[in-house]
Formats: C-alpha cells, sequence, structure tokens
C-alpha cells in the first residue's frame, strides 16, 4: 500500500552528515527512509556506521548539512532552535543513556515533567501501569543519582510511555538491562505501538530487542544497505557479523 502523507512519523529525504575536521568523516551519506505511523522500526548496523547520527537528525537534536527531515509534516529544516526545543517537548520522546533525567526531581516528578510541561494531565491507571511495568515503584522518591544506570533508563522509558508521544526515539533502550527487565521495556515500547499507535525508532546493537520490532534498517558507512520487513533475530545477527557481504544500495526484503 502507498504509504499517505499522513501515515508518515518520521520521513528523512536525501540526508548528509559530514563530520568536519582535516579529515571529514561522512556519518550520513544520502539517507532516505520512512517510519510510518503506528510502527517499530529498529536502526542496526556496526560500530560508526552513522545509526545515532540518523537518530539525532531524525529527532531534531542535529541538523544534516542537507536534506530535509519531518516529523509528520513539520518540516524540521528551516525551524528555530525554539520551535525544535518545543517540537521535541511536545510531541517525541527520547529514551537515550545520556538524555539526562532531571537531577533534583525524583523519579515521579521526572516521569511526569513531559506531561506537566505540556499541560495534559495523564491517566493515572496508565501511570500507575508503566510505573509498575518498568519495575520502579518502590524508586519513586529517589533523585536519579540514587539509581544504577539500568534503572534510570527505565524511568526515562516510562517518562516517554506515560507522555505518549507521536514518536519515541530510543538509543540502546536495552543495554542497560539485565534480560527480563529487557524484555519487559520490549513489551512496553510494543505496547506504546501497538496500542497507542506510537511510532518507535530504535538505534540497537542487540538483535533480540531489533527482532520486536516490525522492520530492521542496517546501516553501514552511513547509507541503509537492507531493508528487512521483521527478521528474526538469527538474520539479524548474521548481519551484524558479515558487514562485508552488504549490497552497495539498500536491498528491500520480503
Ligand atoms: N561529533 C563528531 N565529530 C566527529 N566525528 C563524529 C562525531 N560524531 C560521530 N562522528 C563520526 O561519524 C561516524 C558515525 O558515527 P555514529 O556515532 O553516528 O555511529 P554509530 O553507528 O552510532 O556508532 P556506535 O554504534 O559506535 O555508537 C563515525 O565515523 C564517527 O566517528
Amino acid at each position: 500500500m502507498p504509504v499517505t502523507p499522513a501515515d508518515v512519523a518520521v520521513g528523512l529525504d536525501h540526508v548528509y552528515k559530514t563530520y568536519g575536521g582535516d579529515q571529514p568523516v561522512v556519518a550520513l551519506d544520502d539517507v532516505s527512509a520512512v517510519f510510518t505511523r503506528g510502527t517499530a522500526t529498529a536502526v542496526t548496523g556496526p560500530s560508526g556506521s552513522g545509526k545515532s547520527t540518523l537518530l539525532h537528525c531524525a529527532a531534531g537534536l542535529d541538523r544534516p548539512d542537507s536534506g530535509t527531515v519531518r516529523i509528520g509534516t513539520t518540516d524540521l529544516s528551516s525551524m528555530s532552535e525554539k520551535r525544535l526545543t518545543e517540537l521535541r517537548r511536545s510531541r517525541v520522546g527520547f529514551v537515550f543513556q545520556a538524555f539526562n533525567l532531571v537531577g533534583a526531581l525524583d523519579v515521579e516528578q521526572n516521569i511526569m515533567l513531559p506531561s506537566r510541561l505540556a499541560g495534559r494531565r495523564p491517566d493515572r491507571a496508565w501511570v500507575a501501569e508503566v510505573i509498575g511495568r518498568v519495575g520502579l515503584g518502590d524508586r519513586l522518591r529517589h533523585r536519579p543519582a540514587q539509581l544504577s544506570g539500568g534503572q534510570q533508563q527505565r524511568v526515562a522509558i516510562a517518562r516517554a510511555l506515560v507522555a505518549r508521544p507521536e514518536v519515541i526515539f530510543c538509543d540502546e533502550p536495552t543495554g542497560a538491562l539485565d534480560t527480563r527487565t529487557a524484555a519487559d521495556v520490549l513489551a512496553l515500547l510494543r505496547e506504546a505501538v501497538d496500542r497507542f499507535g506510537q511510532t518507535v525508532v530504535m538505534v540497537t546493537h542487540d538483535p533480540v530487542a531489533a527482532s520486536c520490532a516490525d522492520r530492521v534498517l542496517v546501516l553501514a558507512d552511513g547509507r541503509i544497505v537492507r531493508d528487512m520487513p521483521q527478521p528474526g533475530a538469527e538474520r539479524i545477527a548474521e548481519h551484524l557479523a558479515s558487514p562485508a557481504r552488504r549490497p552497495s544500495v539498500a536491498s528491500r526484503e520480503g
């Protein structure tokens, strides 16, 4: 079925990004991709292939050198920093290890912050369910500095789920978690997609996490070299293990 503009949650069109210096590095080399509403996409590939750069450009945290990025029908290219900040606050959620929780606020206040800033009152039952599912019920009065890395990650996930933004961008969402908590977190992200029609874009090295997505994009040298609908974890692991077998142009697989 053709994708209509209304189906587009995030769209990248011919995006280039080079990091400067004497020997410039091309981090994104003509990347075009559409992330449709109500789907989860995993972006994977070897270290240095451009995954984080893609995520940062798609989320409006970084600007491409050329090409366009849209969230829904909003073109980010010409937006001022102020409007970009507003857009990120109101329409986008982040689960980034380096995306800071607010140190002066406790866990519950951090989780509720985006909704408060947007003037929304989230459904109490859903808040309680999210807090329970990420296993933070006994940590609500703790400050981020009193939590482990994995617990901080779970606060970030709860924060993104409670506010129900259109798009949730995740950078290694299961990276700091034990297997069981990782499975819970992936189930929650899946629910955000299936129950609430949110869109998830997640960068991950973990084939198991990637296999929970509807679609897996593989990057190599700043280009999308594979576009695979629902591959199993084994196939994803194969592609990660043998990037040398990649074709020169992206192939869409059925
Ligand atoms: N701020 C920067 N300055 C210079 N080069 C950068 C910068 N950020 C990224 N790069 C380079 O751009 C390329 C893509 O980096 P990026 O972080 O997007 O890759 P990645 O696939 O996310 O890697 P990893 O899996 O190791 O996190 C790499 O060669 C990296 O060294």
